[in-house]
């Protein structure tokens, strides 16, 4: 039988072609009818598609205003994005928190957005699956000595800590890597050997002071590195599959794997372990820090930014670069999360107030004000640099303006100016924000002392070398 045989019995012709040829060459090859075979073929018939919704179907709930013609064109940019990106079939709501910032093509998820639907989109918490929070606090430490002992445990930059420095995760985690079919070939590999690293980018190892308590914290920010970049790959590649049989016309970026399917459910339960694993990867690092300094911790919580979470109304609240801050979002979940806003100022602790408009989510930051590359554009022309960029004087006087006060450090021994404060959006007026939309309640706030940051890690690569 051929694919002619096929279009004259009525099928359109497609990818599944290939499958239903074999299956109706195999009925026939075992004496099977024409009719027979026909029928087996079309068993592979793909069903009827989903179409895209109508442009105004879905509400998106804004909390976002912009406080300059900058932060207005930001707006209108997060805004498209969200337009295209709900009209995704299965998806219900959505939501843009004041730190909102586009972060791909149009029709991608902003960081800072918020979406609820009815099927998981790997693409919706992103990349950097778990990107976290962690604080505890080190009652009787103090600021300089902390910094020192994480200094010295920690592990800032690409790739993994060298074999004969690596540390392995806890006996429950391997055992749930080995378990799910997301998490073996080289992911279980990559978590042992990423297991209490940090990354580079804005993740940061940060230290300072309680304002209700004067006591010291550890707080640091970093996700779920290779593992939970790999379970990502993969959740792509599934999700892009269901999305070329049941909804060729969404966009590649929001394909998603439904729920009430084997790949769902495998799906979903790696998403815990990597979850774990994340936590562990933080809590690691605090427990080498109080080991060091034979010091006790007193009391820890953490939180997700990037992450899927269910409610009980049965959809998948995908928050990408958003807090949740509805009650129990986890099975570890206590009533406060954790808001970063620049390594200069303080770091808040909130409780969340579950708002209706922001579907029970707070800002995650303060969100960036520039791209990397604008940024440091925009610091060679503030600072005179020639064409080869910045000049270590011009570096040494962005440090002094940025970090006056601060024992700022950098990993690789190199500071990465595009992460400093000027990168981000003014905190103050995140806050206020935060406020104005009634997100969530400030409770606490560390005061800053230092903190450690990857820096720039390419600064002497060979590559980097050549071109100067
Ligand atoms: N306390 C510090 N906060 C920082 C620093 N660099 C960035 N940030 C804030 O973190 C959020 C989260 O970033 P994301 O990578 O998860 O999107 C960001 O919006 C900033 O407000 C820092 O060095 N120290
Ligand atoms: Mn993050």
């Amino acid at each position: 039988m051929s694919g002619q045989d096929l279009i004259d019995a009525g099928m359109s012709q497609g990818k599944w072609f290939r499958p239903a040829l074999d299956a109706a060459n195999a009925v026939l090859s075992k004496g099977g009818s024409v009719t027979d075979a026909l029928e087996a073929a079309k068993a592979f018939q793909p069903g009827p598609t989903l179409a895209l919704r109508a442009d105004n179907d879905i509400e998106i709930y804004s909390n976002i205003r912009a406080e300059n013609a900058f932060e207005q064109d930001n707006v209108e940019k997060v805004n498209a994005t969200m337009r295209a990106l709900v009209r995704t079939p299965v998806v219900r709501a959505a939501a843009i928190m004041p730190d909102a910032c586009p972060a791909g093509p149009v029709g991608t998820i902003p960081v800072g957005g918020v979406v609820a639907s009815e099927a998981i989109h790997p693409g919706m918490h992103s990349a950097d699956i778990c990107c976290s929070m962690a604080i505890s606090i080190f009652p009787g430490v103090d600021p300089k000595s902390l910094l020192d002992a994480v200094h010295a445990v920690t592990h800032f930059g690409p790739g993994g800590r060298p074999r004969g420095a690596q540390l392995k995760p806890s006996e429950a985690t391997l055992s749930a890597f080995e378990q799910n079919p997301y998490l073996r070939d080289g992911v279980l590999s990559a978590g042992i050997e990423h297991f209490a690293t940090q990354g580079d980018g804005n993740h940061f190892a940060y230290v300072g002071t309680m304002k209700s308590t004067g006591e010291t914290a550890l707080v640091t920010h970093h996700g779920s590195r290779a593992p939970g970049a790999r379970l990502y790959d993969k959740g792509m590649k599934v999700a892009n599959r269901f999305r070329e049989r049941i909804s060729p016309e969404t966009h590649r970026e929001n394909a998603w794997i439904p729920a009430d399917t084997e790949e769902g459910d495998l799906y979903w339960s790696a998403l815990q372990t990597i979850r774990q694993w994340t936590r562990e990867n933080h809590y690691v690092l605090h427990d080498m820090a109080a080991e060091k300094l034979s010091a006790k911790v007193a009391d820890r919580f953490w939180n997700e930014h990037n992450f899927v979470f269910r409610k009980s109304d049965g959809l998948f609240y995908h928050g990408k670069g958003a807090t949740p801050a509805f009650d129990n979002w986890a099975h570890d979940a206590t009533d406060l999360t954790i808001i970063p806003l620049n390594m200069a100022e303080p770091i808040l602790i909130v409780r969340g107030s579950n708002a209706a408009h922001g579907l029970g989510f707070s800002p995650h930051g303060a969100g960036r004000n520039f791209s990397r590359s604008a940024h440091l554009r925009q610091l060679s022309a503030e600072y005179g640099a020639d064409s080869r960029g910045l000049s270590p004087n011009n570096v040494a006087a962005i440090l002094e303006k940025e970090t006056s006060g601060l024992d700022a450090r950098f990993f690789s021994g190199f500071a990465d100016v595009s992460e400093l404060p000027s990168a981000y959006k003014s905190a103050a007026n995140v806050r206020a924000q935060i406020e104005h939309y009634g997100l969530a309640e400030v409770v606490d706030e560390v005061i800053p002392y230092g903190s450690i940051m990857a820096g720039d890690w390419q600064k002497n690569a060979p590559w980097r070398k050549k071109r100067q």
